[in-house]
């Protein structure tokens, strides 16, 4: 079989995790978690918001292996602080560096520049680096079922929770789902992007949609552009967004944010 993206990123991370293991060892990352800032409650945020309008977790994403440099002009605490006037719910913060043009230091930088709860956007394999995410100020992590074994994702999702962090599980098909279903974690993402052909369809959401039971918060994931995507995503029943490109591409992105974030379809 030929090596897809996410097997190209997966056999990266690992080398990258053995070197950070080593410079810095897991009790000295330890030590830094439990004294890093008290968590904010993620999933908890995205309940309210949902409850008279939509949720957003607006992502601070300079670059992508599917779109190349996104952003330019990049500053993680000013579009924090942008999202934030505009109305985002959360951030997220990608900080990988080989394939996102990210950085650890993007995630502390962003969170303390906001209110926001942050979620750390990696790919993530190591107990090591959600301990990592939390030393970093994080609230919540990604687990990406395409990339884990059912043994691994579980693993990672009790180490967050250890740590008093929200798990957003991110899911692309229907087996995909009904694992991330057997996991603890409320809340649930349907990436509507295929990370090994980066095919984008919001028709992703749209069949996975019924299968997310009522006691699930589901986040919609990748490829919105508009208030009509989002009011279409709300009609398949997601109140809940993750949105980059289309907010990073904008010069304004506090009014890009209200703008999109207008006339929500109501709950
Ligand atoms: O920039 P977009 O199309 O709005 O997508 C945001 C987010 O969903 C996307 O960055 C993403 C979803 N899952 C991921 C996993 C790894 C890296 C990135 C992602």
């Amino acid at each position: 079989m030929t090596e897809t993206i996410l097997d190209k990123i997966k056999a990266h991370k690992l080398t990258e995790i053995a070197s950070d293991k080593a410079t810095m060892p897991l009790d000295l990352i330890e030590g830094a978690a439990r004294n890093a800032d008290p968590v904010r409650p993620f999933v908890d945020s995205l309940r309210r918001a949902q409850t008279n309008g939509y949720g957003l977790i607006a992502e601070i994403k300079k670059a992508s292996p599917s779109k190349g440099l996104i952003r330019a002009d990049f500053d993680p605490a000013v579009l924090a602080t942008a999202y934030e006037r505009g109305g985002a719910t959360c951030l997220s913060v990608l900080t990988d560096m080989a394939f996102f043009k990210g950085a650890k230091p993007y995630l502390s930088q962003a969170r303390g520049a906001t209110m926001l709860p942050t979620l750390r956007k990696d790919f993530m394999f190591d107990p090591y680096q959600v301990v990592e995410a939390r030393s970093l100020h994080a609230d919540a992590i990604l687990l990406i079922m395409a990339a884990l074994d059912d043994g691994q994702a579980a693993e990672l999702e009790a180490c967050a929770m250890e740590w008093g962090m929200d798990v957003l599980i991110e899911v692309h098909d229907r087996a995909e789902l009904d694992r991330a279903l057997a996991l603890k974690s409320p809340l649930i993402g349907v990436n509507n992007r295929d990370l090994n052909t980066f095919e984008t369809s919001l028709d992703v959401t749209r069949s996975l949609a019924a299968h997310v039971p009522d006691d699930r918060l589901l986040v919609s994931e990748s490829g919105l552009h508009s208030t009509e995507d989002l009011k279409a995503m709300a009609e398949a029943g997601a109140r809940s967004f993750l949105i980059g490109e289309a907010l990073m591409r904008e010069e304004n992105v506090e009014a890009a944010t209200a703008r999109i974030l207008a006339d929500p379809v109501p709950a």
